[in-house]
């Protein structure tokens, strides 16, 4: 389980995550949902570690690893797509996910042990390969595959890591028709599986629609629903912020003060005194 308990992150006067409290279980896919600029990389750069977190804590499994650099954090299961920068460039593709996957494994001190290790290794990458339709590249360097093509690397380098928590930030952005369904195909076998838990950053509410098991909608930093993706997308607080670009006003609907719909009753326009 992945917890976040009022998360907050100020850039000088600006509050760019506000409070946010959520809980991620596993067996489910949460997509993260909002405007541009309503927090929701941020958000991930605090719960992965890349960002430190003016206040609030984020929990695993119950752990306090909001002290924690990303390093720690992956270590513990909490696997985030890399980015393109961590890639190697002048390495192939293979040599990518080996790595990855080396990194994850523990090999043995007999030399026994070591080359069997390597070998389940190289088998263990070539598989990942495959499974993210980049057999016929395997051999290429990764810096020159086109962007689609590096964002399936970034992909197949995290289930190397084999995290019990999967952090996409809009894993599709950017991608030909072709590769799209074979990112969602590995999206959609993760969840399948029932006993991880998927965070997923995401603006194509027909991706969304069909993935979620629950929908977090951030708007000016701050959590405005965060329930059943039927009734979030039906919520005044959604229409509100994805049509009107202002944040709805103090009194909620009764609509989303009913359960399974979490809505934060103080949502309202920032004013300059609030945030000190
Ligand atoms: N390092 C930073 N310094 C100052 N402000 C920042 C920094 N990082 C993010 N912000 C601000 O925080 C806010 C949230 O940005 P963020 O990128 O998290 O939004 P987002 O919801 O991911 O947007 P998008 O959908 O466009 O990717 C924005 O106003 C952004 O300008």
């Amino acid at each position: 389980m992945l917890e976040t308990e009022r998360l907050t992150i100020r850039f000088g006067g600006h509050v760019a995550v506000d409070a946010v409290s959520c809980r991620f279980v596993p067996g489910t896919l949460t997509a993260i949902v909002g405007p541009n600029g309503a927090g929701k990389t941020t958000y991930f750069n605090l719960v992965s570690g890349q960002l430190k977190a003016t206040s609030g804590r984020v929990l695993l499994d119950g752990v306090d690893i909001t002290a924690e650099p990303a390093s720690a954090r992956t270590h513990r299961g909490l696997g985030r797509a890399f980015q393109l920068t961590q890639l190697f460039p002048q390495l192939s593709v293979l040599e990518n996910v080996r790595l990855a996957v080396q990194s994850r494994r523990r090999e043995g001190l007999r030399l026994w042990s070591v080359w069997l290790d390597q070998r389940a290794t190289l088998e263990r990458a070539r598989e990942l390969v495959e499974q993210v339709a980049l057999g016929d590249r395997a051999d290429a360097l990764a810096a020159s595959l086109p962007h689609g093509d590096q964002r399936k690397l970034e992909v197949a380098m995290l289930m190397a890591l084999e995290p019990s928590v999967y952090m996409f930030d809009e894993p599709t952005a950017g991608m030909s028709v072709d590769d799209v369904p074979v990112v969602l195909d590995l999206i959609r076998a993760l969840k399948a599986r029932g006993d991880k838990t998927i965070l997923l950053v995401e603006h194509k509410m027909d991706v969304v629609r069909e993935l979620a098991d629950r929908i977090v909608v951030l708007h000016n930093g701050q959590c405005v629903a965060d329930g059943r993706p039927a009734d979030v997308i039906a919520s005044a607080v959604v229409q509100q912020a994805y049509l009107g670009g202002a944040a709805p006003e103090a009194t909620p609907s009764p609509r989303y003060e009913e359960p399974p719909v979490r809505t934060i009753p103080a949502v309202r326009e920032r004013r300059p005194h609030d945030h000190g």
